[in-house]
């Protein structure tokens, strides 16, 4: 199963699997039995029933997480929106590869794989204040670089991303997927502020002043996104595809993940959101999309890094649900 055209993969979106009905139940049943009162484990109780569905297991257990990162280089990154060069992607990469960056410590922490993507660094996509940012075959090809990224055997899947400028791009498709003004989704990045910041937010003005007649999701994350957004809305449908559960990271993986529910509605039931950004426009995305975070540590480091670290919690609801004793196992009285 793949695609070589953007109505291709919009049809595969189309006819994606959803969550097992039984195993959800089983999970629930499982649930009201386990030595504790009633709601006591609070979300972690939503989240195992969650997992349980999509994984069609009423009593599964976590034992191969995958994270991704895809690297990508933007044309925007030119008109000075980053405070740091475009340089540091390609440097960065090279850190992944070596072990150094925060996501290989989170990764190896929560025992999960890790896999680095660099999709053509050397020719950053077109400046999208002067035209689309890619092809369609250009975007098709991250699209399925992603796809193809995923682990079939998998339970668990994390994206993230490195990209300077990419937080410019995030902001112009939030603002043309959920309305508003370029000042609304645009905040500070790697670091940007005052006079850089302004530049930075008419950047995306000019950038929706370009793409107006954007269709849905997808035909916008070609015309504003850059090949390591693709690459995470890609493996997020191939995800979904095989019934893995998604851990979302922060403010570009979710604008990423945003361009595929814009495109189908419910193309996110199988993601779970990780972390609230620092960036300020993530909680606002969040809201939008209907994703309640499942931790707020002031990160904004993307990488993947807060979603890693809600692997953690995704396992302990999961070592709970199916490893608790219940009530009868336990000779445990019950209310
Ligand atoms: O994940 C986030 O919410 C996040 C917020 C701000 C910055 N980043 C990271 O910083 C880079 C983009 O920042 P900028 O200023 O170059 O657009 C890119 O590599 C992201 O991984 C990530
Ligand atoms: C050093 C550095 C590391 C990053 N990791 C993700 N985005 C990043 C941006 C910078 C600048």
């Amino acid at each position: 199963m793949s695609f070589d055209s953007l109505d291709a993969l919009r049809a595969l979106l189309a006819d994606m699997p959803g969550p097992d009905g039984d195993a959800m139940a089983g999970a629930a049943d499982r649930n009201g039995q386990l030595t504790k009162p009633p709601g006591a484990l609070g979300r972690l109780e939503d989240l195992a029933q969650w997992y349980a569905g999509w994984r069609g297991n009423p009593r599964p257990s976590i034992d191969a997480p995958q994270v991704i990162v895809f690297a990508g280089n933007h044309g925007v990154a030119a008109r000075g929106v980053s405070a740091f060069p475009p340089e540091v992607t390609v440097q960065m990469v090279a850190n992944f590869e070596q072990g150094g960056a925060a996501i290989n410590q989170l990764a190896r922490t929560f025992g999960a794989r890790m896999d680095v993507v660099p999709l053509d660094l050397d020719t950053p996509t077109a400046d999208f204040t002067e035209g689309p940012a890619m092809t369609e075959a250009g975007v098709v090809a991250a699209l399925r670089a992603g796809w193809d990224a995923v682990a079939e055997e998998a339970d668990v899947l994390v994206v993230g991303e490195m990209g300077i400028g990419n937080t410019t791009s995030a902001a112009a498709i939030a603002t043309r997927l959920f309305g508003g003004d370029a000042g609304d989704w645009t905040g500070r990045g790697t670091g940007v502020e005052g006079d850089a910041l302004a530049l930075k937010t008419q950047v995306v003005a000019d950038g929706l002043a370009a793409h107006g007649s954007a269709t849905d999701g997808l035909d916008i994350l070609m015309r504003m996104g850059g090949r390591e957004l693709a690459g995470m809305a890609g493996a997020i449908a191939r995800a979904r595809s095989l019934c893995i559960p998604v851990v979302m990271d922060g403010f570009i993986c979710t604008a990423a993940a945003a361009c595929l529910e814009k495109t189908q509605e419910g193309a996110l039931d199988h993601v779970v959101a990780g972390h609230q950004s620092a960036e300020a426009a993530h909680g606002h995305m969040l809201e939008a999309l209907g994703k309640e975070p499942l931790l707020s540590l002031g990160l904004r480091l993307g990488e993947g890094t807060g979603a890693a670290l809600a692997i953690g919690v995704l396992k302990g609801a999961i070592a709970c649900h199916s490893g608790m004793a219940t009530f009868a196992e336990a000779g445990v009285a019950d209310g």
